[in-house]
């Protein structure tokens, strides 16, 4: 046992400022100073082996009929220990200050239990308003928790709010009332109150029992991750380790041996004003520190001999964490929003999960092991969060009320009631519940610096959802099988993402935080978001029944980043008609489709509107491209139509021919073709009109041709008849050279032309019917689709309607689907889009114009030599 001093009291700043605990002994009641304690210092204090255990028989029982907080309570024997919760959370709202108010939040207590900010609510156990007094907060708070020390629980209380908010005054009250009597005007903190009905009791105790008592206190300090002892008045820091049965132990903790309140009261005002303080922009005495006072009772029943027979030990810690200034406000939301998705597991599996592994880098965390051994085991929990309607920001208040929000309760009471797992609160458990605790309460042991910072708290609030809504936003893309992941408007998208970042942080107002406050305390009792996942997931699976096949359009698409063209709806043509992949590939997405995608950076916010743009653009894109397929197709057999018709005077061909037109087809003039054009118009001129002089350059030899000579005109009339021919389906590879050869041999009736001219319309006339079909299988397709889209729509409904009170989640589901559902129209128009009539219809196109050209070489050629030998 180490006797105390108490000569170097820390004054700077702290509780009793500089004052001297010799000064502060005057100021107590004569009491206190007659009974001075009996001080003592254990070398290694750690825990007895008698704590933490539940009191099934515990050796006191306090008779509860009389009103709680009068000053001699009596202890009986036959009372039961109250029914208290095991944790209970309160809030207190701190009078507001016309001085400082700086436009904060509204705060309104609606009921005992409820109070508003704006328009959330938040429910605890009891609400104290603006007009709670000391009294008030002992009553409901500090009674029931002598009374459960009493019946053998071990208890602790727990301060935490903002900088300013009134934990100090609440927790010790100020200076001057240390020696008031309690009462509801005085402004005694609840520590003293609980002590001064907690010797009363158990003075009546041991005046009316057999049993005996003992009371020993410490009083630790954690600043900057280090211990120090605030009754040692050398100020040096101690060392916190495991014995070798893994109990706590502090080295060279002095612990105080107490027997009266005044004791007490001086061992608390000793330790307060060694306690280290500061300033902040919000507190001009803040509090830096987090303290833990430690009160221990040891009590003996006397058996039948004359030997004490049992003891049981219970602790009652008091702890006031250190005030969250703006900076660790922000760092706890920060990290927060980082892991609000994991706090519920988390939090019930450090509760539920045996600890296996050796060792814990937590373990370290000073705060969580000196809490261990107060808040396991049978420990009941109170709670006192404040908050403050002066708060500058009124993320700070909520943040608090979400950290003591009843979820955090909720989820601390099974687990303590032993529902949640029978190995719960056992040995090293103990610790990862009090890990969560931790990161549920405080997120930043390591004290910061004073701040005086103005950035707003929301800004990093929003970043982080903003962030972690990309982060979804990924996962998203990455898992919809690559196809949009590969596409440029997604990484558009994810680039808006990173780009609006900032704006959208900026511009995030304060109720999206309160959205995202309520949402989070809803997360902590929801299924977890693996469940959530899991069920959009299964709707999505849904969806892709009506996917039939996978997008060959990323091909297309991949590459059109590329590709610049100036309008969507005139698509280029190569400069021959014949198609290829590479031209595919290199298919133009004009930038309207691009700016579509901009424009979604430019507006989307994650809102559901948003999403709902965004899949109007995704239809867009869809239409787009099919359009762009489509009119390709189109675009294709036009040309090949056109240089059918271009060798074929028939009317009723060429009206054929105009049922594929599209209006807005522009066609890239081909060289080649424009040669065979302009020359069959002359020859068809030249035929109307012998009197016209045309040019004619032969396509193989440039010879300039003398169109005068009759002979070159019936060789000319003769190609031109023959060319109609090559449209002719019958007569395609060995045919036509074969007729070609007849015709030029025999010549040919008007007649036969015409039967050819008929051949060739019926054969546009079955190219018609093919587009027609191919039409009309997009027309079923979308007919199937429509009634599988029924039933997907209705899933996704249900899905949104039971998590609608997740705030933003059903957004994120929503935003899934859209995704999905923009992939399984792509998959869909595409598919419906059959590659092998696509290409074989190519294919005879390609097949006509070559032999067109073939022939029509031939034919000029031999003109030109017939021509050339008649010349000679
Ligand atoms: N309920 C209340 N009624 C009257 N005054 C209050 C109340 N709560 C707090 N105050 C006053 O507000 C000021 C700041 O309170 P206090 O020091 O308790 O805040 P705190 O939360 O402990 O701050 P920190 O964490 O920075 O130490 C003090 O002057 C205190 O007297």
């Amino acid at each position: 046992m180490r006797q105390s001093s108490n000569n170097n009291t820390n004054t700077e700043g702290g509780f009793l400022g500089t004052l001297s605990s010799s000064s502060i002994k005057n100021l107590l009641p004569k009491s206190f100073s007659s009974k001075l304690n009996k001080p003592s210092s254990n070398p290694k204090t750690h825990k007895s082996d008698a704590e933490n255990t539940p009191p099934p028989n515990p050796n006191i029982h306090i008779n509860y009929h009389h009103q709680p907080h009068s000053k001699n309570p009596s202890i009986s024997h036959n009372v039961d220990a109250p029914h208290d919760p095991p944790v209970k959370v309160v809030v207190r709202i701190k009078p507001e200050d016309s001085n400082i108010r700086e436009a904060g939040c509204e705060i309104k207590k609606v009921s005992s239990e409820t109070l508003c900010v704006g328009d959330l609510q938040f429910t605890f156990d009891h609400v104290f308003d603006t007009n709670s007094n000391q009294e008030d907060i002992f009553q409901s708070v500090g009674v029931p928790l002598v009374r459960n020390s009493l019946a053998g629980y071990n208890t602790s209380l727990l301060s935490y709010g903002r900088s300013g908010s009134g934990k100090t005054y609440t927790m010790w009250g100020p200076l001057n009332a240390v020696v008031e009597e309690p009462s509801g005007d005085s402004h005694q903190g609840i520590v003293f109150r609980i002590f001064r009905m907690l010797f009363s009791e158990l003075e009546r105790e041991e005046c009316m029992s057999d049993g005996n008592y003992q009371c020993r206190c410490s009083f630790t300090e954690i600043y900057n991750e280090q211990i120090w002892d605030l009754l040692n008045p050398i100020q040096q820091k101690i060392e916190m380790k495991d014995d070798s049965k893994n109990a706590l132990c502090i080295e060279n903790l002095i612990e105080e041996y107490v027997t009266s309140y005044d004791d007490v009261a001086q061992v608390l005002i000793k330790g307060l004003s060694s306690r280290k303080g500061g300033a902040t922009r919000l507190n001009s005495n803040t509090c830096r520190s987090h303290i833990i006072f430690t009160f221990i009772i040891e009590s003996w029943c006397k058996g039948t001999s004359k030997n004490f027979s049992s003891s049981k030990t219970r602790r009652i810690s008091l702890i006031d964490l250190a005030g969250l200034d703006k900076d660790s406000v922000g760092v706890a939301v920060s990290q927060y929003f980082r892991e609000r998705r994991n706090v519920n597991k988390n939090l019930v599996d450090a509760l539920t999960q045996e600890y296996q592994t050796g060792h814990d880098e937590d373990i370290n965390s000073c705060l969580t092991r000196l809490l261990q051994e107060s808040l396991s085991g049978n420990a009941k929990l109170s709670l006192i969060f404040t908050i403050s309607p002066d708060n500058k920001s009124n993320g700070q208040t909520l943040h608090t009320l979400r950290i003591g929000q009843q979820h955090l309760k909720e989820e601390l009471i099974p687990a303590k009631d032993g529902s949640v797992g029978s190995k719960c609160f056992q040995g090293r458990n103990v610790q990862e519940s009090l890990n969560q605790l931790r990161v549920s309460t405080n997120r930043s042991l390591i004290l910061p610096c004073i701040d005086n910072d103005d950035t707003d708290d929301e800004e990093i609030i929003n970043e982080d959802d903003i962030r972690q809504l990309r982060q979804q936003i990924d996962e998203l893309y990455s898992s919809s099988e690559g196809n949009l992941k590969d596409i440029p408007v997604s990484e558009d998208c994810v680039q808006f993402c990173s780009a609006e970042e900032n704006c959208d942080a900026d511009m995030t107002s304060d109720d999206e935080n309160e959205k995202a406050a309520v949402c989070y305390g809803k997360t902590l009792s929801k299924p977890c978001h693996e469940e959530i996942v899991a069920s959009i997931d299964n709707l999505l699976c849904t969806a892709n029944i009506s996917r039939a096949t996978k997008s060959p359009l990323r091909d297309s698409i991949s590459d059109s980043s590329c590709s610049q063209s100036p309008i969507l709806d005139e698509p280029q043509l190569s400069e021959s008609p014949k198609f290829s992949n590479t031209q595919r590939k290199g298919m133009a997405i004009s930038p309207s489709y691009h700016g579509s995608w901009n424009n979604v950076a430019e507006s989307s916010n994650f809102s559901k509107d948003v999403l709902g743009n965004s899949f109007k653009r995704g239809e867009f894109i869809q239409s787009s491209l099919q359009k762009s397929k489509a009119e390709i197709l189109a675009a294709s057999l036009q040309r090949g139509l056109q240089i059918i018709n271009i060798h074929q005077p028939n009317s009723a061909l060429n009206k054929s021919s105009t049922s594929f037109s599209f209006e807005r087809l522009t066609l890239t003039p081909c060289p080649e073709i424009n040669e065979v054009e302009s020359s069959d118009r002359k020859i068809q001129k030249k035929h109307s009109s012998d009197e016209v002089t045309a040019t004619l350059l032969c396509a193989s030899c440039r010879t300039k041709i003398d169109q005068d000579s009759t002979e070159v005109q019936d060789s000319l009339k003769s190609w031109t008849e023959t060319i109609g021919t090559a449209g002719n389906p019958d007569g395609l590879a060995d045919k036509v050279p074969k007729h070609l050869e007849s015709v030029v041999a025999k010549g040919i009736t008007r007649e036969e032309l015409e039967s050819v001219c008929k051949e060739q319309a019926a054969r546009i006339e079955q190219l018609n019917q093919l587009v027609d079909k191919l039409n009309g299988k997009n027309e079923q397709n979308s007919i199937i689709a429509y009634g599988q889209r029924e039933e997907y729509n209705s899933m996704k409904d249900k899905l949104l309607r039971g998590f609608s009170s997740y705030g933003h989640l059903p957004c994120i589901i929503e935003e899934k689907c859209e995704i999905k559902e923009v992939q399984e129209e792509l998959a869909q128009r595409d598919s419906s889009f059959d590659a092998t009539e696509n290409e074989s219809l190519l294919k005879e196109i390609q097949n006509l114009r070559s032999k067109l050209q073939l022939d029509g070489d031939a034919h000029v050629k031999k003109s030109t030599e017939r021509y050339g030998s008649l010349m000679s």
